[in-house]
């Protein structure tokens, strides 16, 4: 499957000042730029900045941003799913994984989510995969924005569900470990129903029991 990737852009303002929202980035210009010390969710902020320039040069990968001159202050990231995880089993070229979105913390509250997403859908290209993905509550920052779980979840569906994202049901361990995790998802306009029925199987391995 060709992957090709249509750049985008806009300008925001937020409660932290005025941000470049783009993609896909190029690895080259993201090494050009510094990432915000607040952008801790998932690894310390160079160790994610090297992720980030990984997935970008991936024929798959995309990275979105949010830019305050040369500081990345926030991103989103899609690339193939881990291949541990039942999500790669499928073995489908047209699944790829809303991996981490995150926006540093004096940049929150001003629409930084919701734009990152807007930006990547942005690219019709995005009408030929089926994007899932996966949350789990101990990834999420309870602690700075003093939501229960169950509020966090709101938000989170609401943020997804912005650009089409649905909740989908599945029998996941991880995923179903805790009543806050979910599984989300978004089937391109242009995806085949053979995919669809692959996601079906793919997200129920213990469908006797259902
Ligand atoms: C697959 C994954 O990556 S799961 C992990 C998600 N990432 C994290 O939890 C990392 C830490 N958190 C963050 O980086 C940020 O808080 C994010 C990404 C969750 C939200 O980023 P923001 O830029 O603040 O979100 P944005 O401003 O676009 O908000 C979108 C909507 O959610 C609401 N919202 C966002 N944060 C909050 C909050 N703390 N309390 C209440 N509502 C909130 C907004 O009011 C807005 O609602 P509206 O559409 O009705 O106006």
């Amino acid at each position: 499957m060709e992957h090709p990737k249509t750049y985008s852009c806009t300008e925001i303002s937020t409660p932290g000042g005025d941000l470049i929202i783009e993609g896909p980035v190029a690895p080259e210009r993201l090494a050009e730029y510094e990432f915000h010390a607040g952008l801790t969710a998932f690894r310390v902020p160079e160790k994610q900045k090297q992720a980030v320039i990984g997935i970008a040069g991936l024929p798959e990968g995309r990275i979105i941003i949010a830019r305050h001159g040369s500081v990345i202050a926030g991103y989103v990231t899609y690339l193939y799913p881990d291949p541990m995880e039942r999500w790669a089993e499928a073995q489908m070229d047209n699944l790829i994984e809303l991996g981490a979105i995150e926006v540093a913390a004096p940049y929150r509250g001003g629409n930084v989510a919701k734009s990152l997403l807007d930006i990547s859908f942005r690219d019709d290209a995005m009408n030929d995969y089926i994007v899932i993905s996966t949350e789990y509550y101990w990834h999420w920052d309870l602690e700075n924005t003093r939501l229960s779980v169950w509020e966090y979840k709101e938000v989170m569906k609401k943020i997804m569900g912005s650009v089409g994202m649905e909740m989908f049901a599945t029998d996941d361990p991880e995923i179903t470990s805790h009543p806050a995790n979910m599984l989300m998802a978004r089937i391109g306009s242009r995806v085949d129903l053979d995919s669809i029925e692959k996601f079906n199987e793919v997200r129920f391995k213990n469908r006797f029991f259902y």
